[in-house]
């Protein structure tokens, strides 16, 4: 596995092994590395013959400073992490590197970018949109992985190569839980043992409102999981939305389409986590 810091080198490298033929994929990170991300490798090393794997937390897409700050950073342990898993090649930039000057490129991708994330994470999107964009250029992949923890990522993702007429799949994969059900998320590791323990009621909420929602309505189901999140004390909702999963507009009945998605965030303490749960379409 080579680790490679700078867009020059990665390139002469990717130059030679493309014009042997070799797909390459492209996984992009923030490093911090868990079995989430490995789902994404191990896709990636599977149909692909170069698997590379960025890794760099991107300052454009966060609005809050504090996140930025305390995002946690272990790059010994994500290189044991990728070479375990078959990862070809490390792509790990400076912010120098990928921001040699200021990105000023405004991205719209309304209606997709102005609901949820979009909405309580102002400029979230557009910084990553900056950055994957710039990804992309770098790497040229054939395919790019990203997973469906970060469910509205995914849409604006496709969006933007759509928007950008990159020649590229992408690649959207399950999300992988703790065998007690929490969602495996980069900022889990900010939680304190209390913490984590509470942070069980977000995905046990989901899973039973898939049930409730089986015969009630989607408002019904919303007020469902507000109700359940209020009741837990060391957690506070942010947003529960049940949204059309391609438009990501707000769903009024589950008949109006076939791919009904719920997407929540939450603070537990001061750690913002994300999850989603699908009640229909797969
Ligand atoms: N539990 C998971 N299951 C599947 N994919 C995941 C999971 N967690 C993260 N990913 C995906 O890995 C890629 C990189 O995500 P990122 O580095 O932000 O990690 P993260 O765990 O989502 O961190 P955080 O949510 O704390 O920012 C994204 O495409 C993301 O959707
Ligand atoms: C796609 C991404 C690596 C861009 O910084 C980030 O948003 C993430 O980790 O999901
Ligand atoms: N996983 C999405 C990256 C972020 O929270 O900024």
């Amino acid at each position: 596995m080579k680790i490679i810091h700078t867009i020059s080198e990665l390139q002469s490298e990717l130059s030679v092994l493309k014009t042997q033929g070799k797909k390459v994929g492209l996984v992009p990170t923030m490093g911090a590395l868990h079995e989430g991300h490995a789902s994404l490798v191990k896709r990636c090393v599977k149909e692909n013959d170069v698997a590379v794997v960025s890794v760099f937390v991107n300052p454009t897409q966060f609005n809050d400073k504090n996140d930025l700050l305390k995002y946690p950073r272990t790059p010994e342990a994500d290189y044991k992490l990728l070479e375990a898993n078959g990862c070809s090649i490390v792509f790990a930039p400076s912010v120098e590197e990928m921001y040699p000057e200021p990105d000023t490129r405004q991205f719209n991708f309304a209606p997709l970018d102005s609901v949820m994330e979009g909405a309580f994470r102002p400029g979230h999107f557009n910084g990553v949109a900056q950055i994957v964009s710039k990804l992309f250029d770098a790497v040229k992949p054939h395919r790019a992985y990203f997973g469906e923890k970060d469910f509205q990522q995914l849409a604006i993702i496709r969006e933007m190569v759509k928007q950008l007429q990159f020649n590229i799949e992408i690649i959207g994969c399950p999300i992988v839980r703790e065998e007690d059900g929490l969602a495996l998320s980069s900022r889990n590791a900010r939680l304190s043992a209390e913490e984590r323990e509470i942070a069980l009621k977000i995905s046990q909420t989901l899973f039973k409102s898939r049930t409730f929602a089986a015969d009630h309505s989607v408002s019904e189901t919303i007020h469902f999981v507000e109700n359940e999140i209020a009741a837990e004390k060391g957690l506070r909702l942010e947003y529960f939305k049940i949204v059309d999963g391609d438009t990501l507009q707000d769903l009024k009945d589950w008949a109006d389409t076939d791919y009904a998605v719920g997407c929540i965030t939450v603070f537990c303490g001061e750690v913002r986590l994300i999850d989603n749960i699908k009640y229909k379409g797969i």
